[in-house]
């Protein structure tokens, strides 16, 4: 040490330069001898099971239901937790247990970390210009930041509570004014929830509700009504749209017409509505009115974002809003005024713990219940069924087969919820299940929100929003299902939502 310190510090540079150079060099064969071994490794293990299929199209008649999910729930009983499927030119892992979901998303992220989109997807998030739907790259790892910073993360969700309360309120004065206007008419809680959901989602993203918008390039005025089924409903369809092209990648040559038509025209009304409504914020800013909300912070603070990427994180953050915290919602309440002994066990426990006063976010701790109520939906309804696709970008190692680079890896999350190894009776929506194993808040109870470092990143709003609701509702109403409603258990669209809205009757309590 002395002797370092004693010679003049250009020796001392001259010394360590070609020491840390040998060293780099010795870490980097290191590097690429253990990466060659476990290449080795991985590639003399046995490949997945695969389904039997038929030349050329391999399973994809097997899968023309539009709730692939089911169907490889049902494989994953005969087949195991890991097989493959061939659908056309396609290899597709379907993975459908905890433990290999999560080395997946954990372990072995770093070979799976790119997205494989669909023809539909592709153009819906203007090839991968939002968090969820990109690649894990700079990009990925930035706009994450700037969405948890601004509106998901617990800071953000603290600035934003005020919106949530008077969502909340709201729902609960137009439920009042139901039970007054259309006495003994059962009601339609979704026809509610979701435009509150998305006045939410607006004020969050651009600071403001809005009644209307101007769109110069339709010439016309748009009602919110139509804003929302533009910006919402129609990409939701949207998304699941099958371009057959997807399958025979060597047919790309050939036009599907129909299907360029229908998301050529869904991406250019989403487009001009966004830049309406982001041009009508842009003016409010230049009159020097400012507001906390997403359009405000990234105009300010992310400089390097472009015009369109500014569109597509706008609009991410509107509709993931307003999309699969309605379905939980609206599915726990379904099951509870189906079943009248656990909404009283529910409504005894929020009157333990709230007395008269009401339920608020602040009691949401006290009350796991509520938290198992909203647990054993995520788990039954998963909103997310199956994670957008991601692509093996190098060869790997899954549930003890070799993976070949190239494959695409379908992360089965309703398999997950559902595996008869983990879960008693999993088609039974059983809360109790969930009471004593778990901390109230611990948020991944089940796979809803997926895991790893592409874990949901509006999870905690979800819980916040969703559970409140809940208790709120039933708090304030007794919930009975409309004659004829518990057989409407139907799902459409690419999460779980209800096909048939559900219809209840609801009574004031005392
Ligand atoms: C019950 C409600 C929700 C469920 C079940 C859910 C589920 C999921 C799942 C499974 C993923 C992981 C996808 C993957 O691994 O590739 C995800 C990602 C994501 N979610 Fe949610 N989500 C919910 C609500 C929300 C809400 C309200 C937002 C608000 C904007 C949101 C924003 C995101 C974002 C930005 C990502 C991407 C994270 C990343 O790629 O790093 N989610 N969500």
């Amino acid at each position: 040490m002395e002797a370092i310190q004693a010679l003049p510090m250009g020796t001392a540079v001259a010394v360590a330069g070609p020491a840390i150079a040998l060293g780099g060099l010795s870490l980097l064969f290191l590097k690429s001898f253990v990466y060659d071994q476990k290449k080795r490794s991985s590639s003399s293990l046995p490949l997945p099971p695969g389904i039997p299929g038929l030349p050329v199209i391999g399973n994809l008649l097997q899968l023309k239901e539009k709730k692939p999910y089911k169907t490889f729930t049902k494989w994953a009983e005969i087949y195991g937790p890991i097989y493959t499927i061939k659908t056309g030119a396609n290899t597709l892992v379907v993975l459908n247990s905890n433990d290999v979901a999560k080395e997946a998303m954990v372990t072995r992220f770093s070979s799976i970390s790119t997205r494989k989109l669909s023809k539909a997807l592709k153009i819906l998030t203007s090839d991968k210009s939002m968090v969820a739907m990109s690649d894990y790259d700079e990009f990925h790892k930035t706009v994450k930041r700037h969405i948890l910073t601004n509106v998901l993360g617990p800071n953000a969700q603290k600035r934003h509570r005020k919106h949530r309360d008077t969502l909340m309120q709201n729902t609960l004065n137009q439920l009042h004014a139901h039970l007054k206007n259309f006495p003994g008419e059962s009601v339609n809680l979704r026809m509610i929830f979701q435009p509150e959901l998305f006045g939410l989602a607006l004020k969050q993203a651009l600071g403001k509700d809005v009644e209307s918008i101007y769109v110069e390039e339709l010439g016309k005025i748009l009602s919110r009504a139509e804003v929302l089924k533009i910006l919402v409903v129609d990409p939701m369809e949207g998304a699941i749209e099958v371009d057959w092209r997807d399958f025979f990648p060597y047919l790309k040559w050939i036009p599907n017409k129909g299907f360029e038509r229908k998301l050529g025209q869904m991406y250019f009304y989403r487009q001009v509505v966004m830049k309406a409504l982001i041009e009508d914020q842009k003016k409010r800013i230049a009159s020097g009115e400012t507001i906390n909300c997403y359009l405000d912070y990234l105009l300010s603070d992310a400089k390097a974002i472009s015009e369109q990427e500014m569109i597509m994180l706008i609009w991410e953050a509107i509709i993931e809003t307003s999309d699969t915290t309605l379905v939980t919602t609206e599915w726990a309440m379904y099951e509870l005024a189906k079943d009248w002994k656990r909404q009283d066990c529910l409504y005894q426990e929020i009157q333990n713990v709230c007395g008269s006063g009401k339920i608020t976010e602040e009691n949401l701790c006290q009350l796991p219940y509520l938290s198992a109520v909203f647990h054993e939906t995520l788990r039954k309804y998963s909103p997310a069924p199956v994670i957008p696709l991601r692509y093996v970008h190098e060869d790997t190692e899954l549930g003890g087969y070799h993976i070949p680079a190239g494959s695409e890896i379908a992360i089965n999350i309703y398999g997950c919820n559902m595996d008869k190894k983990l879960w008693e009776n999993p088609d039974e929506w059983k809360p109790e299940r969930f009471l004593d194993k778990y901390d109230t808040m611990d948020l991944h109870k089940t796979m809803a929100f997926g895991g790893g470092r592409r874990v949901c990143a509006g999870s905690l709003q979800a819980m916040l929003i969703s559970c409140t609701a809940i208790g709120k509702l039933v708090q304030e109403f007794e919930w009975t299902l409309k004659a004829g409603e518990e057989e409407n258990v139907d799902t459409l669209g690419l999460t779980t939502t209800k096909l048939h809205p559900m219809l209840a009757n609801i009574k004031q309590r005392r």
